[in-house]
């Protein structure tokens, strides 16, 4: 299994593009969210929505689904084909009547159902996405009475969604066997609906050894060197798990 992040920059970072991610088995492409950036980041990379098997979403904020309405335009208009949507059923009416609908409801277009082939995935109950590609969902604290989840993939991999820290979950995943933690950072302090940089420096060596930054503002170049034993993702390189 390999991960390319499309982008992993924080919701308003300039320089390093939205956090989301593609996953490769053997035979799929998987998305982890299709921020603003998306569209333009695929299209760096030689790629098109065409090369997308399923779209996987974290939670209902631009810089996570913000690419989703190009996604679907181009999908049923050039390529014409329904992409598969992996969404949790507490978002999927959210993300159609009070995100996308506006864009994209016209004639013959009328639900989420009319551009995607949506699947439901629900908290805590793993599911088969693609051969190889296992999720758990975690429902995981960002911001107050908004839901939003992290994933834990094929039992090892760890990606989280914009999460407040939660140190106990952390350290449970990495005794079950967890061996790879992707996690948003934010530079300054306090955290409000993120997990800070100086919050993931508390965690034991043995956690931050296996957790990769990313979600991180344009001045990352001034943390260089300061993050522990953390290690920060780069946007298009590859990393196999
Ligand atoms: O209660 C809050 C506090 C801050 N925000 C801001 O919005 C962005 C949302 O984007 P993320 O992708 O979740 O980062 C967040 O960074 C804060 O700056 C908020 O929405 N609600
Ligand atoms: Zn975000
Ligand atoms: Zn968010």
């Amino acid at each position: 299994m390999k991960v390319q992040m499309l982008g992993t920059g924080s919701a308003f970072a300039k320089k390093y593009y939205n956090t989301n991610a593609l996953f490769y088995t053997d035979s799929h492409t998987i998305m982890l969210d299709c921020g603003i950036t998306a569209p333009l980041s695929l299209h760096q990379l030689g790629k098109s929505f065409n090369d997308i098997d399923a779209l996987l979403i974290s939670h209902i904020h631009a810089d996570h689904i913000g690419g989703m309405e190009e996604f679907a335009l181009q999908m049923s208009f050039i390529f014409r084909r329904k992409p598969v949507l992996y969404v949790m059923d507490s978002l999927v009416d959210q993300l159609w009547n009070s995100s996308l609908k506006g864009g994209l409801k016209q004639e013959m277009f009328n639900t989420l159902d009319d551009y995607f082939e949506v699947r439901l995935l629900s908290e805590d109950v793993s599911a088969k996405l693609m051969p190889g590609f296992h999720v758990r969902p975690i429902r995981t604290s960002h911001i107050p009475n908004k839901s939003s989840y992290s994933f834990l993939i094929n039992e090892t991999f760890f990606y989280s969604a914009d999460m407040k820290f939660d140190p106990a979950l952390l350290e449970a995943l990495v005794q079950e066997g967890c061996t790879t933690i992707f996690h948003d950072c934010q530079f300054a302090s306090p955290g409000m609906v993120h997990t800070t940089l100086d919050e993931l420096m508390s965690l034991p060596s043995y956690v931050q050894e296996r957790i990769m930054l990313m979600h991180y503002d344009d001045n990352k170049v001034d943390y260089e060197g300061q993050t522990g034993f953390m290690k920060f993702v780069e946007q298009h390189r590859l990393y196999s798990f």
